[in-house]
């Protein structure tokens, strides 16, 4: 068991707060607030129990220097308006002007901390970087689950110097993504979706061992279809993935469980929402075609039946390209259809997060991670570093 807020007496201390505040900007102010929502129940903790709140969190990826277009100065402001409170910012996340802003802070007031990804020594998990950080505070506190599957200075390196717990968003997405895996109610079906058959495979891998039913759409389902002996056109596939598709089916029938693959998909002549496009059934793609979204009806009637019938659902990725308009049917689709079940349904983040928003279900589901990356490695069954580093209760 990892310590929680509730095992750290805060009053009066200066503590640091992982949070991962990496939001979409449009045009300087933040996209999706989301991220943002979902660490409030923390902060407002630390706020309340006369803590002196220090925030540090990475924003896209600046390689190691500062960007002005990737400041956190947006995402002060989101917060201060959510917390209907002044929110101090800081123009670096170390140094003497940082520790001084820091040591000024009153009880009870937040400070955000610049982008920890315009230092080097931030995804290099560089010792010195990361005491320089821990030494603004008397405590730390991860609440980054989105940032757990990194190993970087202030995902795990801080953790070296100061007492570390877990934030309330990190216990309960932990709590929900634990849940699932440990003690699903069958039928559990998964749903993978997405563009790359490398970042899945480790998932597939351990939900084999897990699930009764596992889609596969997206584009990873070319590479599947492929490797079933269909032709899939000018479809994105990963040729060097294709035997281990066979193998991946061939240990999962061996294992009982069934590998859905789409039997009708949206197909177009381009990667474009201009392109023509026709529905065909799978082992009928004609060459020169490219399959954008599995979506097909006969492909969704059955993710539907599939779904209706199941207690557990995961899912990760979306079902077809569906930035683009005509291709997002089959992703919606999907999205309505376990909003309309009765499935325990845990969403993995990222696109598949975005979809549900965009299908307008999200309340709805029974909980939306919000990592990508780190919900994945939670389903490939590891440990996330940013948690293994957390102090254990005593
Ligand atoms: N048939 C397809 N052909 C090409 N790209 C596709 C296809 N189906 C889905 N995609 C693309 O896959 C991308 C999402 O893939 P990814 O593997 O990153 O999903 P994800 O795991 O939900 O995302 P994240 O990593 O943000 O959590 C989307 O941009 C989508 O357009
Ligand atoms: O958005 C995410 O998945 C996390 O914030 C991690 O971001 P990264 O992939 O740039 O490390």
């Amino acid at each position: 068991m990892k310590k929680t807020l509730k095992d750290m007496d805060f009053k009066g201390k200066k503590v640091l707060v992982r949070v991962d505040f990496n939001v979409p900007l449009k045009d300087g102010v933040v996209g999706d607030k989301t991220r943002i929502k979902a660490a409030l129940p923390t902060i407002e903790y630390l706020i309340k129990e006369e803590a002196k709140v220090l925030l540090i969190s990475h924003l896209g990826r600046p390689g190691g220097e500062p960007k002005d277009d990737l400041r956190m100065d947006p995402v002060a402001k989101a917060l201060a308006n959510l917390l209907n409170k002044e929110v101090k910012k800081a123009d670096d996340c170390i140094g003497e002007e940082v520790k001084k802003a820091a040591d000024n802070l009153e009880n009870g007031e937040v400070l955000v901390l610049e982008n920890s990804r315009f230092h080097a020594g931030e995804k290099a998990n560089d010792p010195e970087f990361a005491k320089e950080l821990a030494s603004l505070a008397d405590l730390y506190v991860n609440d980054a689950f989105g940032a757990a599957h990194r190993a970087h200075a202030t995902t795990v390196g801080v953790t070296e110097y100061l007492p570390a717990a877990a934030g309330f968003l990190m216990q309960r997405e932990l709590n929900a993504l634990g849940e699932v895996m440990e003690n699903p109610e069958s039928p559990f079906v998964a749903i993978m979706g997405g563009a790359k058959v490398s970042d899945k495979i480790d998932v597939i891998k351990n939900l084999i061992n897990k699930v009764d039913k596992l889609i596969v759409a997206g584009g990873i389902a070319n590479t599947f279809l492929l490797a079933k002996g269909y032709e899939v056109g000018d479809s994105l596939v990963e040729a060097d993935k294709v035997e281990l598709a066979k193998e991946l089916m061939a240990e999962a029938e061996e294992k009982g469980v069934e590998i859905v693959l789409p039997i009708d998909v949206v197909i177009a002549d381009d990667f474009s929402n201009d392109a023509n496009t026709q529905t065909v059934a799978a082992d009928e793609i004609p060459a020169g075609w490219q399959v954008l979204d599995c979506g097909g009806p006969q492909s969704l009637e059955n993710y539907k039946e599939i779904i209706k019938n199941a207690k557990t659902v995961i899912w990760n990725g979306p079902l077809g390209v569906f930035e683009m308009e005509k291709f997002a049917h089959g992703t919606v689709e999907l999205a309505k259809a376990l909003a309309e079940s009765d499935a325990h349904s845990v969403i993995g983040g990222g696109d598949s997060a975005a979809a549900i928003n965009q299908a307008g279900v999200a309340d709805k589901m029974s909980h939306i991670s919000t990592g990508g990356g780190a919900s994945l490695m939670f389903f490939e069954g590891k440990e996330l570093p940013g948690v293994a580093a957390l102090d254990d209760v005593e």
